[in-house]
């Protein structure tokens, strides 16, 4: 059941394996990663070709061709990168992928999102080997840079025409694990923003009083922000709405001061300082409103302030219409989706807006339904945590999970080309 059967090849031995590639960043072993996966793909008898829209940053495409080929496809999409991991924090080394005798395999991206990613291929292994016969086609997207914003990756691929060539219809990515035992599934990502306040005033010595100052312009902004972000934490604190349901203001930086060689100078009040803060708004805010409240309150020109916002993607589909996709009766993808999961003996909880931002939403804004979902139950959520780890009895489960999502997904026969 432990460790030592590490060297026989299983579903859970493949997982270790793709765990033990180091793919957390500023260096992901991009290569590597594609290596094993498409290996896999073609043990399995898939297609698989590579792309690379950017140097050195290549994206993996697996298909498994179905019988009815025009209709639109089915894509499972996950990252191949991992955030880094602090060694010396963790029980066990971050991409040992040990099994303890519990069970639990330790590594960053257990969770996040290498799981989904052999989850995937050992699900089409095991109905390949059933002779199950997809109608759609399917495809694997196993996409470079997700973890620093996709640019580079998911973004380019939605662009090209080898993704319109693809004509999905439906698409899944990465969930997040849940501590109870229902599974999650996420119709929408909350927007990132980076926002950079910079103030400007009046230096002076450090002794004297008086008023415009750089830093006391900066810090009214980060008052007033505060207040802001205190309004937005006691509606989910008083339970009113989900973390993931407001907009979340969280200061990142602060940058402000005369360097010396031994720190800063202490008795000279700079001339500019500046702030920056991660923003994540969901789907339901509108972003103007955002915009007007930075111009009028967050950074005031009569306070000496400029801004900047940095988009980091899509904040709209492309109709103008908030990312999200349907968890109704408007959308059939939804109603195989539900269908498949209690097939496979799984309960669902309500669907929930992802607090952190994914691929998801480039497919979104192309107006294509996007389910987030990363079948663990019973899992606390670790993922950007040290000691990240995965049961092998979930992961197994996750496995006949995408078994039934993927026949479900893949024979659903209503054209929905026309929605
Ligand atoms: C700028 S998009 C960044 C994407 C990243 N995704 C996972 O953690 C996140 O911070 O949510
Ligand atoms: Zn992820
Ligand atoms: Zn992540």
């Amino acid at each position: 059941q432990s460790d030592n059967e590490a060297d026989q090849d299983s579903p859970v031995s493949r997982f270790q394996r793709y765990l033990r590639i180091k793919t957390a960043h500023p260096d992901p072993d991009y290569a590597s990663a594609v290596a094993f996966l498409k290996s896999q793909a073609l043990e399995i008898g898939l297609n698989a070709r590579i792309l690379e829209f950017v140097p050195g940053k290549p994206l993996l495409l697996v298909t498994w061709y179905g019988s009815n080929p025009s209709s639109p496809s089915i894509l499972l999409n996950s990252h191949m990168d991992s955030v880094p991991a602090e060694s010396s924090k963790w029980l066990h080394p971050p991409f040992s992928a040990v099994r303890t005798s519990d069970g639990r395999i330790f590594a960053r991206g257990s969770q996040d999102d290498k799981c989904i990613a052999i989850q995937y291929l050992e699900a089409i292994r095991n109905l390949r080997s059933q002779n199950f016969v997809p109608a759609r086609t399917i495809h694997i997207s196993y996409v470079p840079d997700e973890e620093i914003g996709g640019f580079d990756g998911a973004a380019k691929f939605v662009q090209s025409k080898e993704f319109k060539e693809l004509n999905v219809g439906f698409m899944m990515d990465e969930g997040q694990a849940s501590p109870g035992d229902e599974f999650r599934v996420f119709y929408a990502d909350r927007s990132p923003w980076g926002l950079i306040i910079k103030a400007k005033g009046t230096p002076g010595h450090g002794s004297r009083m008086y008023d415009n100052s750089a830093m006391e312009n900066l810090m009214k902004s980060i008052e007033i922000m505060s207040r802001f972000r205190e309004s937005q934490f006691e509606i989910v604190k008083a339970g009113e709405a989900a973390n993931s349901e407001v907009i979340s203001v969280n200061p990142v930086f602060v940058n402000a001061g005369i360097p010396s060689p031994t720190g800063f100078v202490m008795n000279m009040q700079p001339s500019e300082a500046e702030a920056g803060f991660d923003i994540r708004i969901p789907p339901t805010a509108d972003p103007d409103a955002i915009r007007r409240r930075i111009v009028e309150e967050w950074a005031p020109a009569r306070r000496n302030m400029t801004f900047q916002i940095i988009e980091k993607g899509p904040i709209r589909d492309y109709l103008g219409g908030p990312l999200m996709t349907m968890t109704n009766d408007s959308n059939p993808w939804w109603s195989v989706f539900k269908t498949a999961i209690s097939e496979a003996g799984g309960k669902l909880s309500r669907p929930e807006i992802l607090a952190t931002t994914t691929d998801a939403r480039f497919m979104r804004q192309m107006k294509i339904p996007v389910l987030g979902f990363s079948p663990m139950t019973n899992t606390p959520i670790l993922l950007h945590d040290h000691n990240e780890f995965l049961r092998d009895s979930v992961f197994l489960r996750g496995i006949k999970v995408y078994e039934s999502l993927i026949s479900a997904l893949s024979s659903f026969q209503e054209d929905v080309s026309s929605q």
